[in-house]
């Protein structure tokens, strides 16, 4: 039994115990009910009180059980019990009560909790809605306008908050087990069905069929193509239609409904991947196991740019005391305005209060003397990308910086040893690759080096938890995984607008599929000048010239676009237009009929002949060439999971969740499939690298292995005979 149930001063205490988390499988579920039947049979008991051990309550379902697990009680069959009883049942919460934990909570007659405790229903995360009675009890408890928000966006609520919201009862402070069975020994002489939540009526004001529009219309644009959203809005919305029963009736409908669906077996998939990437290893053998992570009680980033103003915003807002570096007062001064806006648009966003927003600036000390950097714990440089310069800054912080300092490249493509080498302590540098808007993006790319040791990795993984970003660690290359990957993707999208399509027909396409925004929009967030920069310089390195009109360019395919528009003084989004054109800074793209002349006079010049490009052949030669690309970087051994790749694309670029990342797409697809069409494309487009198919890809694409052993298999921890 997975709840162990005791008796103090006639009070039946059943605590969920179910390591690490207490989920609620069937054994818990089973625990629960038959601990509530037994305190009920027994005149000696006079109440209940439900906690959980590990000092959490619980945090739902078993999500390893919705692949099909056992069956056990359903969930509701707890509450349904509990509401007839007379005898009070009361939550004692610490830790967390979430998803199916809080519904097990709403089912109690009472709810207390630590102050430092967090409820909510985070279903709608793994594209689910709350089965458990939670979108039809939870609107009892707080209001239809509360608990829509907070099913349909799975936030977190601190107790206190709740407490107001009325979902907890009382904030106690000890023994919360202690504290339980005070208070529920105090309702004893209290008519249980008076507190019982299946009795209340919902409250809401205005009318339900507004309100129900105004939440369908809110989720779809804010979780475009996401279904569970709009099912909970739906649920939430029955528990004011409708009577209880048939409420909590059509709840459990949806749920198995949205339990079989792709979209949240792809979200559960990331949920679990998300936690798989924590268990890094080097090739070396240091782990996550046995490195421990330095202390970070200071920091210091040199560049306050795009990059650096962001990533100093990130170290202050976790606490982390920063020293901003710029190469003069008149750079420091416009990177601190920078810094200035986002907090105040943190603030504008009731993330921060201004209070907060002020002592964090506090905790920011601008200088233009890099020497002030000498006792600070770790270093994250974001200067231009230029190796010459990046070695020289090394060079001076291994000088001054004190020997146990860390020190970091904000680097989106130089190898970390060309950097490393520039210092006497190779072992404490490393790369952590921040996304634009670095504040903004939650991924942290980290990359060793051939000597960067364990106790460096486990520093910057930690690091990267602390400030809220989803660290993966990976090996160094050219554009690191995320950005090699993005490479081929790009490619192709221009190929296709020189053989007949556009960029807003290519964008509508990756939006149709579920990415937030579309390739030549982000290309004209980014800058068109740093994608001609950097063809400028990889031509400048191989000393050829690069020419705009060639249609081979380093012995690959090229096309010449960038650098026509560049010449057009197309910059982008920064200058009102790239591959579109804006009204304003904060405009939308619109169509701009000189870029599609631009075009067509591009193909004209070249002879190309242009044609008729379906939207399945787009999605298709950009995505598959880069998951190619992705099994290329598995088979080299820079992940060594390909759940690393799909959180880098869930994090990195948007790719949407319940989707679950390129490489669970390409599970999805079957792996025979992508390997003909790779082949295919590889003999139409023999010119471009990025077709030719990965031996990895060739391999895996004969045999049916899931996903989780694709790295075994690139690693040679597991080997395949059948070939
Ligand atoms: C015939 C077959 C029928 C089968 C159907 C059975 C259905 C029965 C019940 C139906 C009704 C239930 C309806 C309910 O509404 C649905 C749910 O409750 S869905 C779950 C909702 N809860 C969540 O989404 C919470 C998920 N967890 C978290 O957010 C976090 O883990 C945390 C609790 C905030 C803690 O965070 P951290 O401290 O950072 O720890 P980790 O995240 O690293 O987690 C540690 C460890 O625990 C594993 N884990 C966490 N939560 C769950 C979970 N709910 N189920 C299973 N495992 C969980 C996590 O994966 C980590 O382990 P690791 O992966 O590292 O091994
Ligand atoms: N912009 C992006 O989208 C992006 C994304 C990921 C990584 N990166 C990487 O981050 C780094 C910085 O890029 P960015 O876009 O922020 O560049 P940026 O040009 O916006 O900022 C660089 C800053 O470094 C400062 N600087 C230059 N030399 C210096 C010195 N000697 N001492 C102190 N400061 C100095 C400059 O004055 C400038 O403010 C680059 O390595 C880039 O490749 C950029």
């Amino acid at each position: 039994m997975m709840a162990d149930y005791t008796v103090r001063d006639q009070v039946a205490v059943i605590e969920l115990d179910n390591p690490p988390v207490n989920a609620l499988g069937s054994a818990v579920r089973a625990g629960i009910y038959d601990g509530i039947r037994k305190a009920d049979r027994d005149p000696n008991i006079k109440a209940v009180v439900i906690c959980g051990k590990r000092g959490t309550f619980c945090a739902g379902a078993d999500i390893r059980e919705f692949d099909g697990g056992k069956n056990g009680p359903w969930i509701t069959d707890i509450g349904d019990f509990i509401d007839n009883m007379k005898k009070p049942v009361v939550a004692a919460i610490e830790g967390f009560a979430l998803g199916g934990g809080l519904e097990v909570a709403l089912f109690c007659h009472y709810r207390i909790a630590l102050k430092t405790v967090r409820v909510g229903q985070p279903e709608v995360q793994i594209g689910l809605l709350p089965g458990g009675g939670g979108t039809i009890r939870l609107p009892r408890a707080t209001g239809l306008k509360n608990a829509l928000d907070i099913i349909t966006t799975g936030n977190h609520v601190p107790a206190e908050k709740a407490a107001k919201m009325g979902i907890i009862d009382q904030i106690v402070t000890g023994d919360i087990i202690e504290e339980g069975i005070k208070f529920v020994k105090s309702k004893c002489n209290i008519d249980t069905s008076l507190v019982c939540l299946r009795m209340k009526t919902v409250k809401y004001s205005g009318d339900l069929d507004d309100i129900s529009e105004a939440a369908m219309t809110k989720v779809k644009s804010k979780f475009k193509g996401a279904i569970a959203p709009i099912v909970c809005v739906k649920s939430v919305i029955n528990s004011a239609k409708m009577p209880y029963e048939k409420g909590i009736d059509t709840e459990k409908e949806h749920f198995q409904d949205l339990r079989h669906s792709s979209q949240s077996k792809a979200m559960r998939y990331a949920f679990f991947a998300e936690r798989a990437i924590t268990r890094w290893q080097l090739p070396s053998g240091g782990n996550y196991k046995t490195a421990k992570p330095l202390p970070v009680k200071t920091s210091g980033v040199i560049g306050a740019g795009t990059m650096g103003g962001g990533i100093a915003l990130c170290l202050i807002t976790s606490g982390i005391p920063c020293i901003l570096v710029e190469q003069n007062q008149q750079f420091l001064d416009k990177g601190l305005e920078i810094v200035k806006a986002q907090l105040m648009r943190t603030v504008q966003l009731g993330k921060l209060s201004t209070e907060q927003a002020k002592k964090c600036f506090t905790m920011l000390k601008p200088t233009t003397n890099i020497e002030d950097l000498k006792n600070v714990d770790l270093v994250i440089e974001a200067v231009y990308e230029d190796l010459k310069l990046k070695r020289e800054i090394f060079e001076k912080l291994d000088r001054i910086c004190k020997s146990e300092t860390i020190l970091c490249t904000n680097t989106s493509s130089l190898h970390i040893d060309s950097i490393a080498t520039a210092t006497k302590r190779q072992s404490k540098v490393v790369g952590t690759h921040f996304f634009a808007p670095s504040y903004i993006m939650k991924l942290l790319e980290n990359i060793y080096g051939t000597k960067t040791s364990a106790e460096t990795v486990a520093t910057v993984m930690k690091l990267g938890k602390t400030i809220k970003k989803v660290p993966v660690l990976v090996g160094s290359c050219t554009g690191f995984v995320a950005n090699r990957m993005l490479k081929p993707y790009s490619e192709e999208a221009q190929y296709c607008l020189e053989e007949g399509s556009t960029p807003s027909i290519v964008d509508t396409v990756l939006m149709d599929f579920g990415m937030p925004i579309g390739n030549f929009q982000v290309s004209d967030l980014s800058g068109l000048d740093i994608g001609f920069r950097i063809k400028r310089e990889a031509a400048r390195k191989a000393g050829v010239e690069l020419s705009k009109n060639s249609r081979f360019f380093l012995g690959q395919r090229n096309c010449g676009l960038i650098e026509k528009l560049y010449e057009a003084g197309r910059m982008g989004k920064k200058n009102g237009k790239g591959w579109y054109k804006y009204e304003s800074l904060n405009g939308k793209p619109i169509v701009d009929p000189e870029v599609t002349m631009l075009i067509e006079e591009h193909c004209r010049s070249l002879g190309i002949e242009r044609r008729n490009i379906g939207s399945q052949e787009i999605l298709e030669r950009m995505q598959y060439a880069m998951i190619n690309e992705g099994f290329k970087i598995l088979e080299e051994g820079l992940c060594t999971m390909a759940e690393e790749i799909d959180v880098i694309w869930i994090y990195g670029f948007s790719w949407p969740k319940y989707m679950g990342g390129p490489m669970y797409y390409a599970s999805q697809i079957g792996l025979k499939k992508i390997y003909e069409k790779v082949c295919y494309y590889h003999k139409t487009f023999p010119y471009s690298m990025h077709w030719v198919p990965s031996s990895l890809l060739a391999k895996l694409s004969q045999i049916d292995l899931p996903l989780s052993e694709w790295g075994d298999v690139a690693q040679g921890r597991k080997l395949v005979n059948k070939l």
